[in-house]
This record gives structure tokens, C-alpha cells and sequence, in this order.
């Protein structure tokens, strides 16, 4: 399975490229915090290639020591695996689920780092991170360029124009989502082509298309705005930084600039997490970054995102329960306080393969059941992902489709080239 493959040959590979990141800092942690630093660094070290062992031989899974505020509930959920496993067994690397162990894999690179004051906020895949945006210049040019263009047009728009614009730029938020460092084991996986030119040729590739519900729910509520009715929610479960981040903004910006949105509400990761998601650090490196580009195009999006964030039409939230294991159908239970702050949105986009992963409860679904059911009793609010399949799960497909993809693609379960605007809403009107 595309899971017994992750566990041997990607996560060890991603492990090995940390260690490496840290001992190449070793350097600059002296140069911060002299003989500590250096010391620290061996440490951590130390404690990932622990990990990477307990890995490679199938070792069991062992409680957090730190003290990060999520220790006491993934140890909760540790014990709930062993438990349902009975005395004889224990859940272990190769044995327990891949969505448990993945997760797992990165709270303990956090841990290796959390436990070695003073390198203790040290982001062990910025430089990942940071490299891939640079490799993305071009195409997060264009797309900036785009934006500005747009916005000097956008005044005189007829309906059919923003429904135009809206779908061009939901498309570029999806293939933004190819741009994971996690499906390549941590190597450049960056947007090289024109991502505006390559839309068309990639049309037939999207394999659930719902794009016209998820615009007809906008367009609606848009009709519908009285100076009673609340402001319209929209909120962004992020994936990762880099381009897809640059997407993610850019659909962003053209909501709230046509009004088909009054406020935007980002939610990204609390530590490192699968290479190369989000975090406010990250966010905040983005923007200062574009702010300080000679590009007029950048700048402008840098500045004009910058005082969304400001204003507080933009707003950034970070909660714990993104970082666990456990599917989003556990969230009313376990993190009740972020599953109604969901519940205020219109419409929540989640971005990405793990978010899928999570709102289907990564199991072995028929291809052909309804993304309803599989998202078993997760519906806070309207919702659309939007995700390119990296991962062997894919719900809500017609009969026979998967069978014929197989046929033509063996690997359109995970290659990536294959994608999804699935949306979802529990009350339609
Ligand atoms: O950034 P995304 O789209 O969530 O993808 C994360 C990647 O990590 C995995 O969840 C496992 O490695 C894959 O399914 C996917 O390739
Ligand atoms: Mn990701």
C-alpha cells in the first residue's frame, strides 16, 4: 500500500534530511548562543535518529515528555490505541494506522527539538520552506501580477465576470496544491510552469467537480446581504507554504475585494508539521518577504494582505487540534471550542491531501460512496476541499470512473496529477 511506503522509504528519508538541517546550523546555534547551542544541537539530534530507529525496526509508540500543551491529549490517544488493542499488542510503526503514525512521526520531531533549549523554536523545514518559495518566483509573479491587473477591472464586473474570475483563481488555489514537500520526501517540489496557462489542459483532470455549488452558495449569500445580515464568513483551512500559500491569498483577496466575502479567517499549524505546511511563522515570513520584493505586483499583494491582517478582516488562528491524529469527525468531541468557531463560517475551504485524509477518516471507502457520508457527521458549515490526490482515498466518484482510471493510470491515486473541488453543505437551501 501507498502507506507501507510512506512509513519505509518517505518518512525515513524526511527524518534523515532533518538531522542533517540541524547539523548544518550547528554553526549559526554557536554563533547565537555560543557552547549551548552546540550542545543542544547534539541532543536533538540524538533523539531523531532515536526516532528514526524505533521507525525502521518497528518499535512501539511511546508517550510525549515534553510539555507542550497537547502532550497530555496525544497521550490520551496513544492509550486509547493501546487499549483497544488488548495486553498482547502494542501500536507500533508498521502495525498502527498511517495517519496516527505520520502525525506522530512529526510531534516527535517537535518534541527532539522542544526538549533542547535554547533551539527549542528552531523550524527544522524553514529552510525547505524558504527555498521552495524562491524556486516559485516566477509563478507567484504571475499570479501577483494577475491579481493587480484584476483588481483595476473589477469595479465594472458583471456577475458572469466574477463567477469567471472566481473559478480561474479556485483552480489555481487546487494545483497549488501540488507543491508539497511531503509527497517528494522533503525535495523541490516547487510551481515551475505558468500556472495560468496550464488551467485549461488541466480540466479533464479534476476529478469531482462542484465548483458551480460552491459558487452558487457565494453568489447567493452575496444577493441575499442586507445591512442586517451578519458579515460573510469564509475561512481557509491552509496547507502549505510557498505557492500554494501565495494561492490560497490571492483567493482570498479577491473574495473580500468583491465582497462575495466580508471577512476571511485562516487556520494553520501550531509546530512544523508534514514538511511543509503553514505556520503564523511562516505567514508572516510570506508577507515581509513580498513586502520587500522590487516587483511593483508583490509589494502591492505583500502590503495590501499585510493591512487585511491589520484591519482584521484577515484573521489568522492556529488551534492544537490541527496537529493531532484524529479525524475531523472527532473534533465536536475533542475540540469543541474550534469545531464552533467552524461553525460560524459560510464556507470553509480545506486545503490539501491530509485535510481529505482527515475529513474522510482515511479509510478504505468504496470510491463511489458520498463525500456526506464519509465525512460521518463532520458538517460545521458548508465545506469544499480542494486537493490534488496524493494519498489512496477518493470518495464521491461515479460508478466505474475509478476502475476506468485505474485502467488508463494505475498511480491517479497518488501521483498528484489528479484533483478535487468536493463540497459538501448541510442545510442546502
Ligand atoms: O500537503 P498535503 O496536500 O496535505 O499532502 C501531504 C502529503 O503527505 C501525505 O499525507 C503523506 O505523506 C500524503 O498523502 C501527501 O502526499
Ligand atoms: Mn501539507
Amino acid at each position: 500500500s501507498f502507506a507501507y511506503l510512506t512509513v519505509k522509504d518517505r518518512l525515513p528519508t524526511i527524518l534523515t534530511k532533518a538531522v542533517d538541517t540541524v547539523h548544518r546550523h550547528k554553526k549559526t546555534f554557536f554563533e547565537k548562543y555560543g557552547q549551548e547551542g552546540v550542545e543542544a544541537e547534539k541532543r536533538a539530534i540524538g533523539l531523531m535518529s532515536k526516532l528514526r530507529n524505533e521507525l525502521q525496526t518497528d518499535k512501539a509508540v511511546i508517550p510525549l515528555t515534553d510539555e507542550f500543551p497537547d502532550a497530555a491529549q496525544w497521550n490520551t490517544y496513544i492509550e486509547r490505541q493501546q487499549a483497544a488493542l488488548g495486553p498482547e499488542e502494542f501500536p507500533s510503526w508498521f502495525k498502527s494506522s498511517w495517519l496516527f503514525m505520520e502525525c506522530y512521526m512529526y510531534r516527535r520531531i517537535h518534541e527532539s527539538i522542544l526538549l533542547n533549549p535554547p533551539i527549542c523554536d528552531f523550524d527544522v523545514f524553514s529552510e525547505a520552506k524558504i527555498q521552495s518559495f524562491f524556486s516559485s518566483q516566477d509563478a507567484i509573479l504571475i499570479v501577483c501580477t494577475y491579481l493587480q491587473e484584476l483588481q483595476r477591472k473589477i469595479e465594472n464586473f458583471e456577475e458572469s465576470q466574477l463567477k469567471d474570475e472566481f473559478m480561474l483563481l479556485m483552480q489555481v488555489a487546487l494545483w497549488g496544491n501540488r507543491c508539497d514537500l511531503s509527497i517528494s520526501g522533503g525535495q523541490d517540489n516547487s510551481q515551475k510552469n505558468n500556472p495560468l496557462a496550464s488551467l485549461e489542459s488541466l480540466k479533464s483532470f479534476i476529478l469531482v467537480d462542484d465548483s458551480e455549488r460552491v459558487w452558487n452558495l457565494l453568489v447567493n449569500n452575496w444577493k441575499n446581504k442586507t445591512s442586517q445580515t451578519t458579515p460573510i464568513r469564509v475561512d481557509i483551512v491552509l496547507d502549505n507554504s510557498g505557492f500554494e500559500l501565495v494561492t490560497d491569498l490571492v483567493l482570498a483577496y479577491f473574495l473580500l475585494s468583491t465582497q462575495l466575502a466580508d471577512e476571511i479567517h485562516f487556520h494553520g499549524k501550531s509546530m512544523p508539521w508534514f514538511v511543509s505546511d503553514t505556520t503564523r511563522r511562516d505567514l508572516d515570513w510570506t508577507l515581509k518577504n513580498l513586502q520587500a520584493s522590487n516587483h511593483a505586483s508583490l509589494s502591492m499583494c505583500g502590503n495590501m494582505w499585510e493591512q487585511n491582517l491589520h484591519k482584521g478582516v484577515w484573521v489568522y488562528h492556529d488551534h492544537l487540534f490541527w496537529t493531532l491524529p484524529h479525524e475531523f469527525s472527532d473534533m465536536s468531541q475533542d475540540a469543541p471550542d474550534l469545531y464552533s468557531e467552524l461553525h460560524k463560517s459560510n464556507l470553509i475551504f480545506f486545503k490539501g491531501d491530509l485535510n481529505y485524509r482527515k475529513l474522510t477518516g482515511d479509510r478504505k471507502w468504496s470510491h463511489t460512496i458520498s463525500f456526506d457520508t464519509a465525512l460521518q457527521g463532520f458538517h460545521p458549515a458548508p465545506l469544499c476541499s480542494l486537493r490534488t490526490l496524493k494519498a489512496d482515498i477518493q470518495v464521491g466518484l461515479k460508478p466505474e470512473q475509478a476502475e476506468q482510471l485505474t485502467l488508463s493510470d494505475p498511480q491517479w491515486l497518488v501521483s498528484g496529477n489528479y484533483a478535487i473541488i468536493q463540497f459538501s453543505d448541510p442545510n442546502p437551501k
